[in-house]
């Protein structure tokens, strides 16, 4: 049986409506529509074209990148996909989503432009903002620098007042000091909200944001005491390197004094530091919409994986066959399955709580305009544990699916090492995920010790009110089916948390000083933080998977028995046996085209074999039948072997 066929067949065992599945997976009828015209669109134009990459080297692939990103603003335009005033409108982010390429526009549209709406006033807003919407500008986002990326207060740039001329000298006073990272920065961005130290009369008040001119808007050269460039080739070949991350140093550049962005707290004209009546954390604002965003896209990134990783295993055979009859799908392998249907599981609990963060994310956002920050300390622990969990579990998952499709998923025509190492940064920037989630564990910890107070917990800590009954607990699942109940699920999964968290902080109080016990304690407070994120992402198939991946935790924590970690196995093993004829259609039911998959292996139609055949023969060493360097440097070989041979 060809290939084609296996998946029809495969689609055919589907035991729900794949049309329905689509619009949950899209989230209405409207998102799918527009994802559909969208993605058909963006397959449909030469200029998105993406089969190229892997072949093009460093300056074409950027120039490829300049283009269509050129191209995507004329699209944008053109469909009016950017409604009245700025492309962050669902359309356009769709575009640029199925583009599938990174570019200096993520970090402008993605970064530059939240910071001045966070963190700049109405009139500094009203002066830039229109001028970024329209791409009259270009911006960045220079917080990291050489010396320091995850201590933010660690920064060393300096942006000293000068009351004589009312300006800002922006300098960068070590090597440490340069901004090292920022994308978009390296070879297009005219602007940058960059961070650094507010001197004042020689007294440091810490790190706020600046709009600083860059380049020149004629010539596009540097400005006088600029000193920028791109920072090198990064991890994969073409990858995240359409990415011009740049290296930026000052030598006592002058900006006004009204590009400090001053929402948070104001600089006078006679150097007076103001500070408003709001939480001074509001300058990392721009960073919890980002986390925000990660997290909403970790799902599309697993799910692509996923999406190859079934249909080729689907269509891919192995051992197993009898009196010459067809070998087995290795999907039916239990192996296969139980490495695959829980990241497939994965895929669609990210999507619903990437959905659940975006409405806590706009709560806190509402919140936050009615001067209310009570939210604020949630919001930094949800969007910054979340951004940890799901993209180290995303970056592992598509790695596994990579090995799912055993040596094919080597090939770059596979997909899978493209999107690897485009998705892998991830895990590091917008914050270290461990640094993310010791900040989730200093809130957890802040929340147990409060409850002694009358603190009433709220968000996703309330389940520790009911503390003392989550001591006590332990699972009273006696057989496989028990592990089906949502509750059951939830309350291990709730009393695990509890009990990691509690344990980190009788453990805290140990230390006679705090940070120290901190410091020494980590790793614990990491695997209890990760504890509670998973309990925010809890669904059936996942949640057992879970369950059965960390089982150590249940038991030793006392919360299930060994035998009822036996009894989830089993039932594990049900489900994936339930999942199986489903399995292709659930992946049908992303809607995914493949020019947006970009894999062989996953394609619709299954017709995997010929079209890798077909690909090799397109490779550049293909061009020619004996290879270039044969006669330098393979032919002397054969002939001293041949000379020795007659010795
Ligand atoms: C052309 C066609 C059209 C195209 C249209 C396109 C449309 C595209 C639109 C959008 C695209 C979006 C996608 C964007 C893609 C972007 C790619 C990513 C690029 C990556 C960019 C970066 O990496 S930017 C740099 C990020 N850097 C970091 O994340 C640094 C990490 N470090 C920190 O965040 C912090 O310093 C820290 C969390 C580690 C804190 O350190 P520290 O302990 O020193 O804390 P502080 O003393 O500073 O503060 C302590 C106190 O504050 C609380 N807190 C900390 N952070 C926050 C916060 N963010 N919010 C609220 N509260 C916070 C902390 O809990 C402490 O509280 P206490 O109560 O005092 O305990
Ligand atoms: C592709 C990419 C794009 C980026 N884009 C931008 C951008 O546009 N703008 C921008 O400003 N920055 C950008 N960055 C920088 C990025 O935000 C930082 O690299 C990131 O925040 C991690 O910080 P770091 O490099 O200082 O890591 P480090 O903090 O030096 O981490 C090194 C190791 O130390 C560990 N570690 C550090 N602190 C602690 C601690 N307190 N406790 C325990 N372990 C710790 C970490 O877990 C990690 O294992 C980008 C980075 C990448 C890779």
């Amino acid at each position: 049986m060809e290939g084609v066929d296996h998946l029809a067949f495969e689609r055919n065992k589907a035991q729900f409506d794949v049309d329905e599945m689509k619009i949950v997976w899209a989230g209405s009828r409207e998102d799918f529509e527009l994802s559909d015209r969208i993605s058909r669109l963006v397959a449909s134009d030469p200029v998105f074209r993406k089969d190229d990459r892997a072949a093009l080297g460093r300056k074409e692939l950027f120039k490829n990148t300049l283009r269509k990103a050129a191209h995507a603003w004329k699209r944008v335009i053109e469909l009016r996909l950017s409604g009245e005033f700025s492309a962050l409108e669902p359309e356009a982010y769709k575009l640029r989503a199925f583009v599938d390429q990174p570019a200096f526009t993520d970090l402008h549209w993605g970064m530059f432009v939240p910071a001045i709406q966070g963190q700049g006033t109405d009139e500094q807003q009203q002066k830039w903002l229109p001028l970024a919407y329209r791409m009259q500008i270009i911006g960045c986002y220079a917080q990291t620098e050489l010396g320091h990326g995850s201590n933010v207060q660690g920064l060393e740039t300096t942006a000293t007042f000068d009351p004589k001329t009312d300006e800002f000298v922006i300098h960068s006073p070590t090597l440490t000091s340069s901004k090292w990272w920022p994308g978009g920065l390296g070879k297009v961005s005219t602007h940058a909200v960059v961070y650094a130290r507010l001197i004042i009369d020689g007294q440091d008040y810490g790190v706020h944001g600046f709009i600083v001119q860059l380049r020149s808007l004629d010539d596009h050269l540097p400005l006088p005491g600029i000193t920028i460039g791109d920072i090198g080739m990064k991890f994969g070949n073409a990858a995240y390197n359409t990415m011009d991350n740049g290296v930026l140093t000052f030598d006592h550049v002058r900006i006004p004094r009204n590009q400090m962005l001053m929402r948070v707290s104001q600089v006078t004209r006679e150097g007076k530091y103001v500070h408003s009546n709001v939480p001074r954390q509001l300058v990392y604002g721009t960073m919890v919409y980002v986390r925000q965003k990660i997290v909403a896209d970790a799902s599309v990134a697993l799910s692509r994986a996923v999406c190859i990783a079934t249909r080729y295993s689907a269509v891919r055979r192995q051992f197993g066959s009898h009196n010459g009859g067809l070998e087995t799908q290795v999907i039916d392998y239990k192996t296969q399955q139980s490495r695959l249907f829980p990241l497939l599981a994965s895929a669609y609990a990210f999507r619903f709580v990437g959905e659940w963060l975006l409405w806590l994310y706009t709560d806190v956002t509402e919140r936050l305009k009615a001067k209310d920050f009570s939210t604020l300390p949630e919001a930094h622990a949800c969007t910054a544990g979340l951004k940890s969990l799901t993209t180290t579990a995303t970056a592992d998952g598509i790695e596994e699916c990579r090995k799912l499709c055993g040596g094919h998923g080597y090939l770059c025509s596979s997909g899978l090492p493209e999107l690897f190492a485009v998705y892998v940064p991830a895990c590091t920037y917008e914050g270290d995920n461990i640094v993310l989630l010791l900040q989730v564990a200093r809130h957890l910890v802040k929340t147990v010790s409060q409850l002694s107070t009358g603190n009433k917990p709220v968000g996703t800590t309330a389940y520790m009110a009911r503390l003392e009954q989550l001591l006590q607990y332990h699972s009273d699942v006696k057989k496989a089916e028990d592990w089906l109940k949502p509750n059951v699920v939830l309350e291990a999964f709730e009393a695990r948390a509890a009990r990691m968290c509690v344990a980190c902080a009788q453990n805290l109080s140990k230390f006679s000083n705090p940070e120290e016990g901190f410091q020494e304690l980590a790793a614990d407070l990491v695997e209890a933080a990760v504890a509670h994120c998973q309990l925010i992402v809890v669904s059936n198939v996942y949640a057992l998977s879970l369950l059965h991946k960390h089982l150590g935790d249940f038991i030793s924590t006392g919360c299930i028995d060994p035998k009822q970690g036996s009894l989830a196995n089993e039932q594990l093993r049900n489900l994936y046996s339930q999942v199986r004829p489903n399995a292709v259609a659930l992946v049908d039911a992303y809607n995914y085209t493949d020019h947006y998959l970009g894999s062989i292996l996953g394609r619709y139609d299954g017709n995997v074999y010929p079209k890798l055949y077909e690909e090799a023969w397109k490779d550049p060493l293909n061009d020619s039948i004996v290879p270039d360097g044969f006669k330098e440097y393979i032919q002397p070989l054969l002939k001293q072997q041949l000379r020795n041979a007659r010795l």
